[in-house]
């Protein structure tokens, strides 16, 4: 068996983590002969929390699962991880957008980046959960200036999942024949989910999305609204964010990096904009990329229509603001 996998999860002790924790540790994400060293991180009065959940943890009896560190010490957390999902943050309640959490969450990146920076690998592979997760990556990632821009990601995963889903349901397929979903942008309600590239199996056979929905007000309009507005509607019922689809969404994100992409299929991930699409360098936004040996790459070349264009731009647009924001914030 390799060398156990070194990883972080933060927030372990709340409720993404929790469905979170049991797909890592039983092999969902890195394989299921890839042994591990798990490090959760939450703060100080969750450590009792903690515990519990590290004592479900062994009690899954889990060969994979070589040993298992509960801290309140950031520097003991990211101690030369390999891989960090990055979830304790404060989620969001009924009524609020994920832009009201800035002034909440993201000094805990500005921290975190500041101990990654110091002990983690520079080869680390981080996923942002933690809302605003676009901003809260870019934050990290500024406060880590030694580990390269690349290894620093956020979750838009949720939302292709989301988007899949949606259109799988309305074509009466399941959520694997449909492939190349886009999610441009931010992780919030200006998200772009754009399926003009997208395709479907129908029958055995592979067709455009646009041609076989056959419905473009529906596509402009409702399907687009309902992506957008997801995370606030299972808010609305559940009275608790996403917990169970984020996790799972998280791990996909990680699989794929780590797995790679197949074929022509891109999926789509907030990742260091170097100016493709016309987006402004340096914001965290989400693209379609392909992934090769651990490595993402913005899929090229894709045709934007007028209003696609518009949407493209209104997402960056809400980004630079929150990213200036949380600068603000984060300068003492
Ligand atoms: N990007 C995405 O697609 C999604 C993002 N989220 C976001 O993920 C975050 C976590 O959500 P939940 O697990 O439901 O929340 P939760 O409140 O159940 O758990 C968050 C945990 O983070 C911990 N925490 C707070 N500050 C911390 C720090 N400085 N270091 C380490 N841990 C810390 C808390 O003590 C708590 O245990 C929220 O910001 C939520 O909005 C949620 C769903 C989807
Ligand atoms: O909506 C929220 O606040 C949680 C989240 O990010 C999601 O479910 O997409």
């Amino acid at each position: 068996m390799a060398e156990p996998l070194k990883v972080v999860v933060t927030g372990a002790a709340g409720q993404i983590a929790y469905s979170l924790l049991y797909s890592v540790a039983k092999g969902d994400v890195f394989g299921y002969d890839q042994s591990l060293e798990l490090n959760l991180l939450d703060i100080t009065p969750m450590m009792e929390v903690l515990n519990g959940v590290v004592m479900e943890l062994q009690d899954c009896a889990i060969p994979l699962v070589k040993k298992i560190t509960a801290t309140d010490d950031p520097n003991v957390a990211f101690k030369d991880v390999n891989a960090a999902f990055m979830v304790g943050a404060m989620p969001r309640k009924d009524g609020m957008e994920r832009k009201d959490l800035l002034k909440a969450n993201v000094k805990i990146f500005k921290a975190q980046g500041q101990a990654m920076d110091k002990v983690a690998k520079k080869t680390v592979r981080v996923v942002v959960v933690g809302n605003p997760a676009n901003t809260n990556a870019c934050i990290l990632s500024r406060y880590a200036p030694s580990i390269p821009k690349e290894n620093f990601t956020c979750l838009t995963r949720l939302d292709q999942n989301r988007a899949q889903a949606q259109i799988a349901a309305r074509l009466g397929v399941t959520t694997d024949k449909v492939t190349n979903v886009i999610i441009w942008g931010n992780h919030s309600s200006t998200q772009f989910p754009d399926v003009a590239h997208a395709k479907v199996e129908l029958n055995g056979q592979v067709v455009p999305v646009p041609e076989a929905v056959k419905d473009d007000n529906y596509l402009k309009n409702d399907f687009i609204k309902t992506v957008q507005q997801r995370g606030a509607a299972v808010i609305k019922a559940r009275k608790l964010s996403s917990a169970m689809s984020a996790a799972k969404a998280a791990c996909d994100h990680m699989h794929d990096w780590f797995v790679g992409t197949k074929g022509s299929n891109w999926v789509s991930m907030g990742v260091i904009s170097d100016g493709s699409y016309g987006i402004k360098e340096g914001l965290m936004y989400s693209y379609p990329v392909q992934i090769k040996d651990k490595k993402w790459s913005i899929v090229q070349g894709l045709s934007i229509n007028e209003f696609a264009r518009e949407k493209l731009d209104a997402t960056a647009a809400e980004l630079d603001e929150e990213l200036e924001a949380a600068v603000a914030e984060c300068t003492d």
